[in-house]
């Protein structure tokens, strides 16, 4: 279970995330358009950077959680020291526990067992996102934080990678600022960013079926969201311009009629 309460998030002085409050314990979408504060949100969650308020990961701060229990894909050592993917599956599975098999198996079905003796920073940046979201994915771990996976992989792959996204791990937050892929995730709740705070949740299908008016619609609104003082709201029926048909997330709140 993750549980945020009042997180705001600095850089500097400016407030990036604001008064954030919510509860997850399932897979979540979180969708936003560029700059909206997603990995902001997301490196805070894994206890990367500082926040105000609370992050209880299982009850217990993020902060004070022992690096023992996390696990980065980040890969940083492993660009330095010229490691292959077959030294970091090997590193993660002697030190982490990653089930070596699956990852090798997940690599195989993607068509890229190929970049098992490639060092990491000779991938190229789809088959990079997919090596980590493979690292993740077979891990074992219980919560998974992707910060978008889809990005760079081939259309052709993506069906697959969304699969493997719904079948591991428990519960976790793909962040993803692509309207397409959420068709890939219809029945998870959807929590939508927009100048760093969070509107929701509300059902996949329901968000990519509803239609988008400008103002404060009471009794027929999904959700109801505000960006730059001005308030949005999706509803049920196509009576404005239906989400399904945006291509991108930062067209949504500047279609109000
Ligand atoms: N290290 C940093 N120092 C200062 N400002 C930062 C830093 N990292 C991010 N920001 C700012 O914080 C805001 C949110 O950035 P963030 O990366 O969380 O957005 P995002 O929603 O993930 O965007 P994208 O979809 O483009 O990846 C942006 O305005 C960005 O410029």
């Amino acid at each position: 279970m993750i549980d945020l309460q009042n997180v705001s998030i600095y850089y500097g002085k400016g407030r990036i995330i604001k008064d954030v409050n919510m509860s997850i314990n399932s897979k979540v979408l979180l969708l936003g358009p560029n700059g909206s504060g997603k990995s902001t949100l997301l490196r805070a969650i894994a206890g990367i950077i500082p926040y105000k308020g609370h992050i209880l990961v299982d009850g217990k701060e993020v902060f004070s959680l022992k690096n023992e229990n996390i696990l980065s894909t980040n890969l940083p050592e492993a660009y330095v020291l010229g490691l292959t993917i077959n030294d970091v599956i090997y590193v993660y599975e002697e030190i982490k526990g990653i089930d070596k098999e699956l990852v090798i198996g997940m690599l195989d079905k993607m068509g890229l067992r190929s970049i098992l003796k490639k060092k990491v920073y000779q991938l190229s940046t789809g088959q990079s996102v997919i090596f980590r979201d493979v690292l993740a994915l077979a891990s074992g771990a219980k919560i998974i934080l992707l910060d978008e996976p889809f990005e760079n992989v081939d259309l052709g792959k993506r069906k697959l990678l969304a699969e493997w996204i719904k079948e591991y791990g428990k519960e976790g937050i793909i962040v993803t600022h692509e309207i397409d892929m959420v068709n890939y995730f219809k029945d998870l709740s959807t929590y939508l960013i927009f100048e760093g705070k969070i509107y929701g949740p509300i059902v996949a299908k329901d968000f990519l079926e509803s239609s988008i008016v400008e103002g404060s619609v009471t009794g027929n609104s999904l959700l109801t969201f505000e960006v730059a003082g001005k308030k949005f709201s999706l509803i049920r029926g196509n009576v404005g311009r239906r989400v399904e048909n945006l291509t991108s997330l930062d067209r949504l709140y500047t279609l109000g009629e």
